[in-house]
């Protein structure tokens, strides 16, 4: 599959554009990086992406096509703050499922204990919570995943531990992923390419 953003600008309101005219593609089974100096527009891109706004300018496109409107999204996105992220009022089973029911053996994998699921989220640290926003990010019907700053609130060893299960998952399921990140090295690692933004002639992608 083949996510691409066409001839893509945004702004908030009246304010300066963030972009305009921007070009982005990235591919299944695909690691991209996402690098730029703060406020640039990075979690805007992610979120257009996403689905979660719409351009003012240009078309997001799955295979060709607009992004679907209804069901379980193809496009996911984790955030850095997963507290802003889900419902207070729902235990973490009811968060989890609202991605499909999550495939064997993919609780295990990001280190979620069972009985976290019975618990409201004031229960558990950030980095808990942070697997279980992934687990719901990662339900059957997702090809694309983009991670926005999504470990940057966790410890190094627990960093390390998420990273490598969602790369395995990832590559397991051909998953095309986007990591936002402040941290060069992170993406140097993790990343067959890094986009820095904003590209001086505005294409921050062409394959
Ligand atoms: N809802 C909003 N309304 C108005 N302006 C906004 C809104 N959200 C973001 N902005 C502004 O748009 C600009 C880009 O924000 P964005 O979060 O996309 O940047 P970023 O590159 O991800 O930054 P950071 O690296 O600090 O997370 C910033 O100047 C921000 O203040």
């Amino acid at each position: 599959m083949l996510l691409e953003g066409h001839q893509l600008g945004f702004r908030y309101g009246r304010e300066a554009w963030l972009f305009r005219g921007m070009g982005f593609s990235l591919r299944s089974g695909e690691i991209v990086g996402l690098q730029g100096p703060s406020g640039c527009g990075k979690s805007t891109l992610a979120r257009l992406l996403g689905g979660y706004d719409k351009p003012q300018e240009g078309r997001v496109l799955l295979d060709g096509k607009p992004l679907p409107g209804k069901g379980c999204h193809p496009v996911q996105l984790v955030l850095q703050h997963p507290e802003k992220a889900i419902n207070p009022r729902w235990k973490l089973r009811r968060t989890i499922a609202e991605g499909g029911e999550p495939a064997e053996g993919l609780l295990e994998a990001l280190g979620i204990e069972r009985h976290w699921l019975d618990r409201w989220p004031g229960e558990l640290s950030g980095g808990e919570l942070q697997r279980c926003c992934m687990a719901r990010a990662l339900g059957p019907e997702t090809r694309f995943l983009i991670a926005d700053e999504m470990t940057a609130m966790l410890d190094g060893i627990t960093q390390a531990q998420i990273w490598h299960a969602v790369l395995d998952i990832a590559r397991r399921r051909e998953l095309g992923m986007l990591v936002v990140s402040h941290d060069g090295p992170l993406l140097e690692r993790l990343c067959s390419r890094v986009i820095r933004f904003p590209a001086a002639e505005g294409i921050v992608s062409g394959t």
